[in-house]
């Protein structure tokens, strides 16, 4: 199994490099060549298997000869050990036609732990084999950011850096992210917003004596791995729903992309998936995409969905270089073009991702209104951005195929705006109740890429 560059330059590499470099050296994002293909047999075979049999199953032909079978199946269990259901991804029925697949049972409350959990198994691993020491820098607008500290605190081969939005995360966001005691991990609080973290991030990769000093890898959805574990929630919930025999939708709140693409990987693996329907708060550049306006940035604007306050969606380019017949160059112009601000669509691109996806935007009146509508109406007390996500699917809702919406957090991460919809304050769960006194660590650091990488490896030499 091999991965190409989003932008076609870049050498082509096998999982393990490519889990281990991030982004690639033109820019890029790494892709596999082919994409592995299951028959219906092979789906219909996943039904009632545990979620780790079902991981093993999907990623396995993904992985090459990085791992062998053995060694990756004990990764994947080590990875859902500590998740708080025995389902891992469980379904609960909200209406007709319409579910909701719950992703924040992992030890940080947000689906970025299905991923993370299994990354830093899977980084652990190969570094330990290759006797290596690698810096990973992450950004996030909380939870990323959370799931990566978490999974890699403590880990002997890695130092850890996240940057993320200062004052523009929840409150229960940051202190996961500043609480852990862990000396190898950091969180870097930025002054700017999430595009600016992703972009001084961007630039640190494309900065090869900086990137090779510090051996710098990523664990943003820019590394494939990540992608690849959230693929399998979608074969697990199809299943559960009757696919191969029956086709299901997805319904998924969206930001950076990476999660509704892993949607589209089982889609093109043979997952009989009728549309993907991505759903965004007000920062809805990807909306006005996929309406046919355009690929435009505007200015985030902060949100009570602060997770997908994001202008850049990173994981586009990966869908656009599949809408593009796989043209490198032609990414390569396009992602030139964003940096003056955004660029057109082609015509038979756009009919490329109008096959697969559709969209919805729901204001900030909206997602409130939903909140305090799913608890009256079916007694889920939902996250706003997974009520953004219920509130898109309802619009898509065609009485005929089965509408799965993704919970991508625990409404227990923004108890602010859960309480302000609703009167209801979410707990948090008993081990992480003292959250609140635990002493913070944090470093306020400037949106200079210079100051950045000097405070990096001052920390690391330190
Ligand atoms: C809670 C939550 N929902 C949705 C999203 C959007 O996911 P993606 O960036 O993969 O589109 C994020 C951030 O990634 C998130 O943290
Ligand atoms: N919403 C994310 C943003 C980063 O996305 P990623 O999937 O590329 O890591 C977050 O919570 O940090």
């Amino acid at each position: 199994m091999h991965y190409v560059s989003t932008r076609g330059q870049a050498p082509v590499l096998t999982f393990e490099d490519a889990m281990l470099s991030g982004l690639a050296r033109d820019g890029g994002l790494y892709v596999p060549e082919t994409i592995p293909q299951m028959s219906a047999e092979d789906i219909a075979a996943l039904a009632g298997l545990p979620y780790e049999e079902i991981a093993f199953r999907v990623m396995r032909p993904f992985v090459g000869d990085t791992f062998t079978d053995a060694e990756f199946r004990g990764l994947i269990d080590a990875a859902y050990a500590g998740f708080n259901h025995d389902a891992r991804a469980p379904l609960v029925q909200l209406g007709q036609g319409h579910f909701l697949l719950e992703l924040f049972h992992g030890p940080t409350l947000a689906f970025k732990d299905f991923a993370m959990q299994l990354i830093g198994q899977l980084f652990q691993a190969a570094l330990k084999r290759r006797g290596e020491r690698v810096t990973i820098v992450g950004a996030t607008s909380g939870d990323t950011g959370s799931a990566a500290i978490e999974a890699f605190a403590g880990l002997d081969n890695v130092d850890v850096f996240i940057l993320y939005p200062h004052g523009r995360v929840s409150e229960v966001q940051r202190r996961q992210m500043t609480t852990p005691a862990a000396s190898n991990v950091h969180a870097l609080a930025l002054d700017g917003d999430f595009d600016d973290c992703q972009a001084r991030l961007k630039d640190m990769f494309n900065d090869f004596d900086f990137r090779d000093g510090v051996k710098l890898a990523g664990v943003n959805s820019i590394n494939w791995a990540r992608v690849l574990a959230q693929v399998v929630y979608y074969f697990s919930s199809a299943v559960a729903l009757g696919a191969p025999h029956r086709k299901v939708s997805f319904t998924v709140p969206t930001g950076n992309f990476g999660d509704i693409f892993a949607g589209y990987i089982a889609r093109s693996m043979g997952l009989p998936i009728d549309r993907l329907v991505v759903a965004t708060n007000q920062n809805d550049i990807l909306h006005r995409a996929l309406s046919g306006q355009g690929y435009h940035k505007g200015e985030t604007i902060p949100s009570i969905s602060p997770s997908m306050d994001i202008q850049v969606s990173s994981n586009f380019e990966r869908a656009l270089f599949d809408a593009y017949g796989r043209d490198g160059k032609a990414v390569a112009q396009l992602m030139e073009e964003l940096k003056s601000g955004g660029f057109d669509i082609s015509q038979g691109a756009m009919q490329a991702l109008r096959e697969i996806y559709a969209s919805g935007r729901v204001s900030e009146e909206e997602t409130s209104a939903q909140i305090a509508a799913s608890l009256k109406g079916t007694g889920e007390l939902l996250c706003p951005h997974s009520a953004i996500g219920v509130k898109v699917a309802e619009a898509h809702l065609d009485g005929a195929t089965p509408m799965i919406t993704l919970a991508t957090a625990h409404p227990a991460k923004f108890p602010d705006a859960v309480e302000a919809a609703t009167g209801v304050r979410p707990p948090l769960p008993s081990r992480m109740a003292d959250l609140y006194e635990r002493p913070e660590r944090l470093e306020r650091v400037p949106n200079d890429l210079a100051a950045l990488q000097a405070h990096i490896k001052g920390k690391i030499a330190g």
